[in-house]
């Protein structure tokens, strides 16, 4: 084994976690069912039909218990074999000889759809933390694509990326450990020394860092509050021209709107003492064509329209991709994701590489049971040990190669001389990629993993280009959201999306450091959660129904048997829903009728549902409280989970019945995203907060600057 090879093998571990003890609860659980199962099939032979309406319940619980044995053994096997990954961010020197330049470059996409229910000030803390990131700012652009086609977006990113020359360099001088201003903001203290870890010279060190926290915490309250007042209408009347394109545009239809807020290229120029190192990473407005007579497919739609934009533009072999609410916890976060897609032997083993959905600002005890810790950490780390973690739609760092439909082993050692000779002509390449000559060369040089092409100098000067590919018509023919791209079909294009690329062989990695890489909002409402629910198992039930079914990927393609099974876990939520309502119904319906689908507690049998029902909640607590979470969240989730299952499944599981025989259409509904404050503790986090104080003192809930005002809204 070559030097080089050993150090690659050190960025990262995968390390099993052992689960005997689950594994035996597990088949116990398992056993009772199916004990329950032969009780009940043999009780119903013996009857032999005597009792039509007893029987009737009996045969009616033989198939939903059959179905729930089913679910358990799905969940049984996503679970048995979990593994975690650890990541050395700090061998990442030695990997490069200390080398930033070897770095591959990473594209970072973040959509918005809707300036009402996704405030733009949310939107711009997302970026800046991305913007912010320990990264080579030269390897880094942020591309924001706004489905709203909304001027106060726009405008706040303007702003943005002037608050950004002053956040980016004070966040790397102080190395703030988390880089969302409201984040930082709500829990950094202006006199914490400690936090920076002290040192000589300590008092003029603090003194200094006070003024300078202070003078950008001013900065970053005038951002907000310019944020806040700026009106739609207004902006677009205005003289200056800035927003002209907005003039009379109408969000579901419109021209495309590309704006290059920031390019990192002409900071190197500039003579502006404040940037340290190479300056801030390029910031890129996207707002792409829409027109009432096209499909625009949603987010996915929005995906590609960025992948193609930002081909054109920077092309870089990395993509990044957050939705607008999930901002950068871990500054070090694409280091740590660089260890996954440089550190294999092969990179086979990490086509992408997904952070599990955390969340900030949760609700104590997860009311609404959207937050899935549980699921995120037993069913997530469980699958990342078969194929890998499903990709969750942020969070995400994807090879832009793997997103083109390159299979694996293609371009890697002694294949890639084969991949280079039989490089795909351009006329291949037009019918995948589209008519544009320079997506077409950017995608050639992606798929024959040649060198990195030579960065366009001026983002400006290709702002046309970009347009062409942004067009509404410009996937017309091609294979843009068929093999190449986010997949269309499903309202879950993540989960159809992430389900390609295992089928083509690749494996995914979790990505999961200390602190959590991202953090995101989850609803805070009832309604907006079985909204979202709703949503989910509409997408997933129309992956189930579609020719993506999981069971042909792994009959026809290389998608893993068990990665399959794993798939179907989530796959059949909607399906639950008649199942699980039917089953709940008997209860009372036995009850009001007077028969029983159960056996007598005199009975002997009895024994059997007693220690199932006792054996499979011993089960569920456990796991909560394994994931140190509370016997109330526990509670609130099974109570959520019946809620959630017969109504917002359900709704879905008719929705899609409804969809298969042409009566109506899915449509993706944004969730509303709420300004809240950051709940980390304090303590975790750095230090006491004079901010945080002073909102306890004057008796407000909300400690972050501008997340107050307008909690109000939602
Ligand atoms: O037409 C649209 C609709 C949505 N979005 C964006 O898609 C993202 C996700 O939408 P959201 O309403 O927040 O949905 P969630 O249910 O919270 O999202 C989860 O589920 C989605 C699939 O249903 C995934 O795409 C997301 O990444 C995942 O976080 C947001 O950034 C939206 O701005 C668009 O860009 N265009
Ligand atoms: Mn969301």
């Amino acid at each position: 084994m070559t030097s080089a090879n050993k150090a690659k093998l050190q960025l990262q571990e995968r390390v099993p976690l052992p689960r005997t003890a689950w594994k035996l609860a597990d088949l116990a659980v398992l056993s009772l069912l199916l004990a329950l199962l032969a009780r009940r099939a043999s009780s119903l032979v013996s009857s032999g039909g005597t009792a039509a309406a007893c029987t009737w319940c009996w045969v009616a619980a033989l198939i939903c218990e059959a179905w729930f044995t089913v679910v358990w053994l799905l969940n049984m096997n996503a679970k048995w074999n979990p593994v975690r990954f650890v990541t050395h961010p700090e061998r990442l020197a030695g990997y490069w000889a200390g080398d930033d330049e070897l770095l591959p470059a990473v594209d970072m996409f973040v959509t918005t759809a809707d300036p009402k229910l996704e405030p733009a000030v949310v939107t711009v803390n997302t970026v800046l933390s991305l913007l912010a990131l320990d990264y080579p700012a030269g390897k880094l652009s942020c591309y924001v694509s706004d489905d709203g086609c909304s001027a106060v977006t726009c405008y706040a990113l303007r702003e943005a990326a002037e608050f950004a020359k002053l956040w980016v360099p004070f966040t790397r001088k102080h190395g703030a450990k988390v880089r969302a201003p409201f984040a930082y903001f709500s829990s950094s203290s202006g006199g914490g020394a400690a936090e920076r870890g002290g040192g000589g010279g300590a008092a003029d060190a603090d003194a200094e860092f006070l003024r300078a926290w202070t003078s950008m915490k001013n900065e970053y309250e005038e951002l907000v509050r310019r944020i806040e007042s700026a009106e739609e209408k207004s902006l677009v009347r205005r003289g200056d021209g800035a927003f002209a394109e907005f003039v009379g545009a109408d969000r579901g239809n419109h021209p495309t709107i590309i704006k290059v807020l920031w390019d990192n290229d002409s900071s190197k120029s500039e003579s502006d003492e404040q940037a340290a190192g190479d300056g801030v990473p390029s910031l890129i407005y996207v707002s792409r064509e829409k027109s009432r007579t096209q499909p625009h497919h949603f987010k996915a739609g929005a995906m590609n329209v960025l992948t193609r934009v930002s081909a054109v533009l920077t092309n870089a072999p990395i993509m990044l991709n957050v939705d607008c609410d999930m901002f950068a916890n871990n500054p070090q976060a694409a280091l740590h994701a660089m260890c996954l897609l440089l550190g294999f032997d092969d990179e086979v083993h990490s086509g992408f590489v997904q952070a599990p959905q955390r969340f900030y600002g949760g609700l104590a005890d997860d009311p609404f049971g959207n937050q899935m810790q549980v699921i995120f950490e037993k069913v997530g780390h469980g699958i990342a040990g078969l194929q890998g973690i499903f990709y969750c739609g942020t969070g995400c760092f994807h090879r832009r190669k793997v997103m083109y439909g390159v299979p694996p082993g293609s371009g890697t050692g002694a294949t890639k001389a084969l991949a280079a000779a039989d490089s795909p002509s351009y006329k291949e390449l037009q019918k995948k990629f589209g008519s544009s000559k320079e997506l077409i060369e950017s995608a050639r040089s992606i798929i024959t993993s040649k060198e990195a092409p030579a960065a366009v100098a001026d983002l400006t000067s290709r702002v046309e280009v970009a347009k062409q590919v942004s067009a509404c018509s410009y996937e017309t023919g091609t294979s843009w959201g068929q093999e190449v791209g986010w997949v269309y079909g499903s309202m879950t294009e993540d989960v159809l999306t992430g389900q390609r690329i295992h089928a083509a062989g690749w494996r995914s990695a979790l990505l999961s450091p200390d602190p959590p890489a991202f953090l995101g909002g989850a609803p805070t409402g009832g309604p907006a959660s079985l909204t979202q629910y709703k949503r989910w198992a509409t997408g997933l039930l129309e992956i189930v129904l579609s020719r993506h079914n999981p069971f042909l990927l792994s009959a026809s393609k290389r998608l893993r048997f068990r990665q399959c099974l794993a798939y179907l876990v989530i796959d059949v939520w909607p399906v639950r829903a008649p199942f699980e309502l039917c089953y709940a119904l008997l209860g009372p319906y036995c009850l009001i009728a007077n028969r029983s689908f159960l056996p007598k507690a005199s009975e002997p049998g009895f024994v059997v549902p007693l220690a199932l029902f006792l054996a499979y909640n011993a089960y569920n607590l456990g796991e909560y409280v394994d994931c140190r979470l509370s016997a109330r969240a526990w509670w609130n989730n099974q109570r959520m989970q019946r809620i959630t299952s017969s109504s917002a499944w359900l709704l879905a599981f008719l929705t899609v019945v409804l969809k298969t025989v042409g009566l109506s259409e899915t449509v993706f509904e944004v969730t509303r995203k709420e300004q809240q404050q950051q709940q980390g503790s304090p303590s975790e986090r750095g230090g006491r907060s004079p901010v945080a104080a002073a909102a306890r003192a004057s008796g407000s809930s909300c400690a972050a600057p501008g997340f107050c005002s307008a909690s109000g809204r939602s």
